[in-house]
């Protein structure tokens, strides 16, 4: 499979090619030059798989650069019941991602699929762990290092940290907006000691920290010199890892291929919904992706009205749902790519558009009316949506969820179709969010023990300014460059 850039100007690259290097040459995102196809028969015959042998036929259709014995010892390295079960019984840790119905509500039935059982209590850690793994395979056969400069709004972070830390050959810079992420999630990045882990707290908001990440990779030179990598969606790797859980989400709720589910996905920065997208243009009976934003709604926007009207670091809120807390969702770039024909000089040009003018209106041209055949839907959610949501579900069906699936579920009620099921991604366990639990709930969320005293313990982190330059000023200072 060969993978071209969205703004259409990188020469095309293999799966290893673009694994270490993230962002495509041109400043656009990686994507294959086509979604290879699954047919009905292909996806019956793939019920019953192990979440590892699922996810080898699907990454297979990518990664075709990786011989097959080697593809499937690292996926079954990667996803076993004893690193995804964190927080719930071992019963259901076979399946992974295993779903789990809330029960029927207005003709249909709702579910989660629950996606946050690895070692940082976050949906991260279904594509982190891989690409972990991934990441000491193509060193290993390369001979090279790789510095990772990532940003994260609290989950990304200990996610990527957690997977690489004491990993060979690499080391993790962490962009992280200061004071905006939970205190647990901080706690949980910021208390790793590990000499390969560096974490630094911007004076800004998430987008900052992605754009300083999307900065120092356009810097070629300094790429090349320091072998700077990405563990953020930017990094095709990441997302396509995401692909496999809508496979079996869509498995776990059908007995047959005929039958249709819908998916509605809390969104920030458009990498996990972006993985739906994939599914469902490679085959996946999806009938609708529903995009589910918080206060920060730039996207429910864009799929209403057809504005794209990014917002500026000082109109982000800091809101309960903090991971969300994203104003210029990097993937939304390839959806883009999508929606315009593939076509990386009109994309270029649109984004173009968003760096000088703020954004983009479609809403008078046909591509916004061809939207439909995509399939996304939208809606936004607010504190005190997430609250009434987190008392309601815990009242009707004794489940306790975190404020990002909150938010999923809210919109989710909002979009509910006779007999097509619907399942909401749970992107994070509550206790990664406990205070606005505790008000919502008046009880404490449940805590796995291996995070009993995680913000007790002694912290590392450097204070720095939303300053590109002060970023690699500081990696240069802490890594060997190519040259020395
Ligand atoms: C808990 C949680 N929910 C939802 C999201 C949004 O996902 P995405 O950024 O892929 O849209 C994030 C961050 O990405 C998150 O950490
Ligand atoms: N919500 C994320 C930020 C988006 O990160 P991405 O790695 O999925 O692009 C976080 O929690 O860090």
């Amino acid at each position: 499979m060969r993978y071209q850039s969205t703004r259409g100007n990188s020469p095309q690259q293999s799966f290893l090619e673009i694994l270490l290097g993230g962002l495509a040459p041109d400043g656009g995102l990686y994507l294959p030059v086509e979604y290879p196809q699954v047919t009905k028969a292909q996806l019956d015959a793939w019920r019953g798989l192990s979440y590892a042998d699922l996810a080898y036929e699907i990454l297979s259709l990518y990664c075709d650069d990786i011989p097959e014995h080697d593809l499937r010892a690292l996926l079954r390295k990667t996803y076993t019941a004893q690193v995804y079960c964190n927080g719930r019984a071992k019963d259901d840790a076979q399946d992974i991602t295993p779903l789990h119905w809330l029960g029927e509500e207005q003709g249909t039935r709702i579910g989660l699929l629950s996606l946050s059982n690895g070692p940082t209590l976050a949906f991260k850690d279904m594509a982190m762990q891989l690409l972990g793994n991934l990441f000491e395979y193509a060193l290993q056969h390369s001979g090279q290092k790789l510095n990772i400069l990532g940003a994260t709004s609290g989950d990304t972070g200990g996610a990527a940290e957690y997977a690489m830390r004491g990993k060979d050959g690499v080391n993790v810079f962490m962009l992280s907006p200061r004071g905006k992420m939970s205190p647990f999630q901080s706690a949980q990045m910021y208390s790793l000691q590990d000499p390969n882990i560096f974490n630094l707290a911007v004076a800004g908001v998430f987008d900052d920290c992605q754009d300083i990440v999307k900065a120092v990779s356009n810097d070629h030179a300094f790429k090349a010199q320091y072998r700077i990598g990405t563990v953020n969606s930017i990094n095709w790797g990441r997302v396509v890892a995401q692909v496999i859980y809508y496979f079996q989400g869509y498995l776990l709720a059908t007995k047959s291929s005929a039958e249709k589910v819908s998916f509605t996905v809390p969104s920030g920065n458009f990498g996990n919904i972006c993985a739906g997208h994939i599914a469902r243009m490679m085959g996946l009976p999806i009938a609708h992706l529903i995009a589910a934003t918080n206060e920060n709604d730039v996207l429910d926007e864009f799929f209403r009205t057809g504005v794209y009207r990014a917002r500026k670091s000082a109109e982000t809120l800091h809101t309960s749902s903090p991971s969300m807390d994203i104003s210029k969702a990097s993937n939304f770039e390839r959806f883009i790519f999508d929606l315009v024909g593939k076509d990386g000089k009109e994309t270029a040009r649109m984004f173009k558009q968003v760096d000088e003018l703020g954004g983009f209106d479609i809403s008078k041209e046909s591509i916004f009316k061809e939207m439909a055949q995509y399939g996304f839907q939208s809606g936004r959610s607010t504190h005190q949506d997430r609250l009434d949501t987190i008392r309601n579900i815990d009242k009707q069906y004794q489940v306790m969820v975190d404020t990002h699936t909150a938010d999923g579920i809210k919109v989710a009620r909002e979009h509910l179709q006779p007999d097509i099921p619907m399942l909401v991604l749970e992107t994070a366990l509550p206790i990664k969010f406990e205070e606005t639990i505790e008000i919502a709930l008046g009880r404490p969320a449940d805590c796995p023990i291996a995070f009993k005293d995680i913000k007790l313990k002694p912290q590392r982190v450097e204070n720095i300014d939303a300053d590109a330059d002060q970023v690699k000023h500081f990696i240069a200072a802490h890594v060997p460059s190519v040259h020395s």
